[in-house]
């Protein structure tokens, strides 16, 4: 089998594939539309998030058999078209759901104890105490939306700091040890902390938005380590400036990667993301949750077993 690599991964992808008898073919400079000029020639792709396999792409890929994402989310490819072309899709949020979970868990305590902005005034010369009097995780309520592997990932890390747990999913009988399952009400009548692990999809699309977070009985902190486009941003700094988000941890954003850039260098942000950079009780990390040292490696390993436990003859 023939597998064409579009980004490059931890050498263990390429190792343990060569070792079981792909052909490995890396190519990671073409554009997409050169790719589609070649990609017939192949039985399978690699991809972490180069660019956004759609219709015109899967329709070039005539020998396509399999798309593998070194990541846990395909939302950026055509799962419906592929799969109607029984294009066979690999993901591996095995490789990467520890790291969410930790920078989620990070993100928060950052948050509640003030670190960012504590840190920046203390290399200004501000010995700021009282302003930066933290609040504890002990005795709060977090609730996860979003019960797979990430929200699991979180769960499982706020185990040991004396909070309680709730869950809410569309898919029913996901609670565990670590989190009960509730409805979306509860959830929102009782969460200090909500953290979001849904993927992105119609149904997530704009999905925390004023209506959604004004259903929140009280005022919460919110993370968001899953997609930006499930959060409207303006309605999230109208939030923020009313009182009734607390504070946010953003991994993800509306606007990410080439538009981010472009429109940051232009000074073409739009003024809700202006806005949140001003705001001492926001972190921003540019979609790194599950980019650590050690997923790098995990995400290869799972990949590639999940490839020879799937294609090798
Ligand atoms: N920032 C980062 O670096 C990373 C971000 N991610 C993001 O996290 C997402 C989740 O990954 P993962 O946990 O592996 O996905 P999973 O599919 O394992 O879990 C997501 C869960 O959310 C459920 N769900 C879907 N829509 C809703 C909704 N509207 N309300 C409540 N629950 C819903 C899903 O149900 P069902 O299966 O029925 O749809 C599923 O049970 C990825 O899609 C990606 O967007 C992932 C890894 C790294
Ligand atoms: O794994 C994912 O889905 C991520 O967002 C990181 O690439």
């Amino acid at each position: 089998m023939k597998i064409l690599h579009l980004d490059s991964n931890h050498s263990l992808l390429l190792k343990m594939l060569e070792e079981a008898g792909f052909s490995n073919e890396e190519n990671y400079k073409s554009s997409k539309s050169e790719i589609e000029e070649i990609i017939s020639n192949y039985d399978g792709i690699v991809i972490r998030s180069r660019f956004n396999i759609d219709k015109e792409f899967l329709d070039a890929a005539k020998n396509l058999k399999f798309i593998a994402r070194v990541g846990a989310g395909l939302e950026s490819i055509d799962t419906d078209y592929a799969d109607k072309l029984g294009i066979k899709l690999i993901a591996a949020p095995e490789g990467n759901r520890n790291a969410v979970g930790e920078h989620a868990l990070g993100m928060l305590l950052s948050l509640f104890n003030n670190l960012n902005k504590a840190d920046r005034e203390v290399k200004n010369g501000l010995w700021n105490r009282e302003a930066n009097r933290g609040i504890e995780l002990d005795g709060k309520t977090v609730g996860i939306v979003g019960y797979g592997n990430m929200g699991k990932a979180f769960a499982k890390k706020l185990k040991g700091f004396d909070c309680e747990v709730f869950c809410f999913d569309i898919k029913e009988n996901v609670g565990d040890e670590n989190a009960k399952q509730v409805s979306l009400k509860e959830l929102q009548q009782k969460t200090d902390v909500l953290s979001l692990h849904t993927p992105w999809t119609p149904l997530t699309d704009k999905m925390v938005n004023s209506e959604f977070i004004n259903s929140f009985t009280k005022p919460f902190w919110l993370i968001n380590t899953a997609r930006g486009k499930s959060l409207v941003t303006a309605d999230l700094v109208s939030a923020l400036k009313s009182g009734k988000i607390l504070g946010a941890g953003l991994d993800v954003l509306e606007f990410e990667k080439l538009s981010f850039e472009t429109l940051f260098d232009s000074d073409n942000l739009p003024n809700s993301l202006k806005e949140l950079f001003a705001m001492d009780n926001v972190i921003l990390s540019p979609h790194i949750a599950g980019w650590t040292v050690e997923s790098k490696e995990k995400l290869a390993k799972v990949i590639a077993e999940k490839i020879i436990q799937n294609f090798k003859n």
